[in-house]
């Protein structure tokens, strides 16, 4: 049984994710972070990420509230050796670098996925395949409106991709933005050389597209002997 503490439970990823384990007969649900410590509910809900590891018994800490949170999360969590899944978005090549020693020093262990759908994995692989081909890239992020963050960490993830793939920086002026009404989650890329475009299309129209790689990311995290960016290192 994988006991899992979950960051950001009330949340639209969180809660989503507790609905999902339930129907998980070896994940558990013992614990939850929120803004507000409510410690006599069903789980207790903590806010101080010391007082988790101090009084819950746990294998996994999972992940999806804001960057700022979720960044000393991980480096309280890594420090104290623990495994963690995190969704949120928003680090950077920095945060990674320095919470990819912490892990190393500690024995702490986990992913950082920006994205947990397997398309999101595909249009990245794709794109770094179009990459030996093409030098023109521009890429698009559609979110929801309630989105906080922006460019989408999946974008940013893309645009790292292309920016090691064709050994230069993509300016800011490559990924584009849009947040409208009635859309989830698409990211597109658009390829072109003088006389042809190629466009790479990924949609979330659920946040189901979601749920099985953080499953797999729950069950799998514990193998690792490090901290990996990208679901895609835990894939076969
Ligand atoms: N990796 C992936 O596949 C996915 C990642 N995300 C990312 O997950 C994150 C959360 O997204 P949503 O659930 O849509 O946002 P949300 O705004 O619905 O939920 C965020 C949660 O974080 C909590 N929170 C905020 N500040 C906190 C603090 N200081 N202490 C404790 N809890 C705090 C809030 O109470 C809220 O419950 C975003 O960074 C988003 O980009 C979202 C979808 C998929
Ligand atoms: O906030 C979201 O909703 C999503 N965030 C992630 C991102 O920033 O890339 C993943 C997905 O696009 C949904």
């Amino acid at each position: 049984m994988k006991k899992i503490v979950v960051g950001g439970l009330e949340g639209k990823m969180g809660s989503f994710l507790v609905e999902a384990i339930k129907a998980e007969e070896d994940i558990e649900l013992v614990a939850g972070v929120s803004e507000v410590e409510q410690l006599d509910g069903e789980i207790p809900i903590y806010n101080d990420i010391q007082k988790v590891l101090d009084e819950v018994e746990f294998d996994v800490y999972v992940d999806f509230t804001v960057y700022q949170f979720a960044k000393m999360a991980s480096e309280v969590m890594l420090k104290a050796g623990k495994a963690i899944v995190i969704g949120t978005t928003g680090f950077n090549k920095e945060d990674l670098d320095y919470l990819k020693t912490i892990a190393k020093e500690n024995g702490g262990k986990g992913v950082i996925a920006p994205n947990f759908s397997i398309g999101a994995i595909l249009i990245n692989k794709f794109t770094e395949i179009c990459s030996h081909y093409f030098d023109n890239f521009e890429i698009v992020e559609y979110h929801h409106v309630n989105k906080k963050d922006q460019p989408s960490g999946t974008a940013t993830y893309i645009a790292n991709t292309l920016d090691c793939a064709l050994k230069r920086k993509l300016t800011s002026t490559h990924v584009h933005s849009v947040r409208m009404p009635g859309v989830l989650a698409k990211h597109q890329v658009l390829v072109s050389d003088e006389y042809q475009t190629l466009e790479l299309i990924h949609q979330s129209n659920s946040r189901h597209s979601f749920e099985k790689g953080i499953i797999l990311a729950i069950r799998k995290v514990s193998e690792l002997d490090e901290l990996v960016y990208g679901l895609q290192h835990l894939l076969d």
